[in-house]
């Protein structure tokens, strides 16, 4: 392991350290895993065992030690524990990989733990609908922390570990580019959920924030010229792919040339989505409890994991 300096709540640990940690692997076959991947290439078999094997066995470990505890000061308060979902809190940019990382997550811990219910929620559902950002004038400024209902997230967190028994979560949807009216994610009896989304680690100006509630923190980084480019690959992909369909909101761009594409996609990555991961993500990195960081490839390079 390798030390980041005295002031550095941060141990660094390189890939080939951290892939040698929690083995064995569970059994994950190829077929899942490209079904469990976004709409690129197939996350490698190898990246799974190496990085995310390890980090789901460090997340069981820390699941494992946050219940024991509550038992035991629910016992010392004489109030046995009303169980309550452990959140997991995953932030980083948009096209950085979050919602891959998170699926992938998410499937380890239910091969690890089958006993356990692991859901996943995104904190897109809770983006105003469109007619409220165009009435508001912010419509390019999806994502920023604006865009949210960040009460109705905060609400939604806050019932979630106080034990509520079922939360609903509104639901956006991709393709419309909007949130889906009168549709809703429940959650329930769940021991587990990772949460998702650029704004999870985000402080605004109120007292209380979404990462007051979350158990632990991952943060995913990459330099930003291969976010951009994962970004741009992934719209030439929609475009071949979902833009397509007459129901999606950039049905307009199903024609477009490679060229024209990559012009329209460079628009929206540099009017909106590299400022606000410069001016509201980025700076939410050294929240987290651990940092993936990534290369040009998608691979994890390096962990910094917090000291505990
Ligand atoms: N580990 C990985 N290996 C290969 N491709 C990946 C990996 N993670 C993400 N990608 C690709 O990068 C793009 C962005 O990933 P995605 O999970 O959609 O990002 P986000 O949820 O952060 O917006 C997608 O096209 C996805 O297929
Ligand atoms: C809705 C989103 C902010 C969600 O980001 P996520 O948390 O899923 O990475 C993003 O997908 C988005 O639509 N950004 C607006 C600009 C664009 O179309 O890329």
């Amino acid at each position: 392991m390798l030390k980041l300096g005295a002031a550095s709540p941060f141990v660094a640990v390189e890939r080939s350290r951290w892939s040698e940690l929690g083995a064995p692997a569970p059994p994950l076959a190829y077929d899942e895993l490209a079904d469990l991947s976004g709409l690129g290439e197939p996350v490698k078999l190898a990246e799974v065992s190496d990085v995310y094997v390890p980090l789901a066995r460090l997340l069981e470990l820390r699941i494992d030690a946050a219940r024991q505890l509550s038992a035991a000061q629910g016992s010392f308060l004489g109030d046995p524990s009303h169980a309550v979902p452990y959140l997991i809190a995953l932030g980083g940019s948009v096209a950085v990989g979050k919602s891959t990382a998170a699926r992938v997550i998410v499937r380890l811990l239910q091969l690890l733990r089958p006993e356990w219910r692991v859901q996943l929620v995104t904190t897109d559902g809770f983006l105003l609908p469109n007619a409220a950002l165009i009435e508001k004038g912010i419509l390019a400024r999806k994502g920023f922390p604006e865009s949210y209902d960040r009460r109705a997230l905060l609400r939604f967190v806050a019932d979630l570990k106080s034990g509520v028994d079922e939360v609903h979560a509104p639901v956006y949807s991709h393709l419309s580019y909007d949130i889906v009216e009168g549709e809703t994610q429940i959650v329930d009896r769940s021991d587990v959920v990772v949460l998702e989304g650029v704004n999870v680690l985000q402080r605004g100006s109120g007292r209380v924030y979404v990462s007051d509630f979350a158990d632990f923190a991952l943060y995913l980084d990459a330099l930003e010229t291969d976010v951009q480019r994962w970004y741009l690959n992934r719209f030439l992909a929609l475009r071949n792919g979902a833009f397509q369909n007459p129901e999606s909101y950039f049905h307009r761009y199903a024609r477009l040339s490679d060229e024209e594409a990559v012009e329209v996609a460079s628009g929206i990555w540099e009017r909106t989505n590299r400022p606000n991961l410069r001016e509201n993500i980025k700076p939410t990195r050294p929240r987290a409890d651990l940092i993936l960081e990534k290369g040009g490839d998608h691979f994890v390079s390096r962990i910094l994991l917090r000291r505990a």
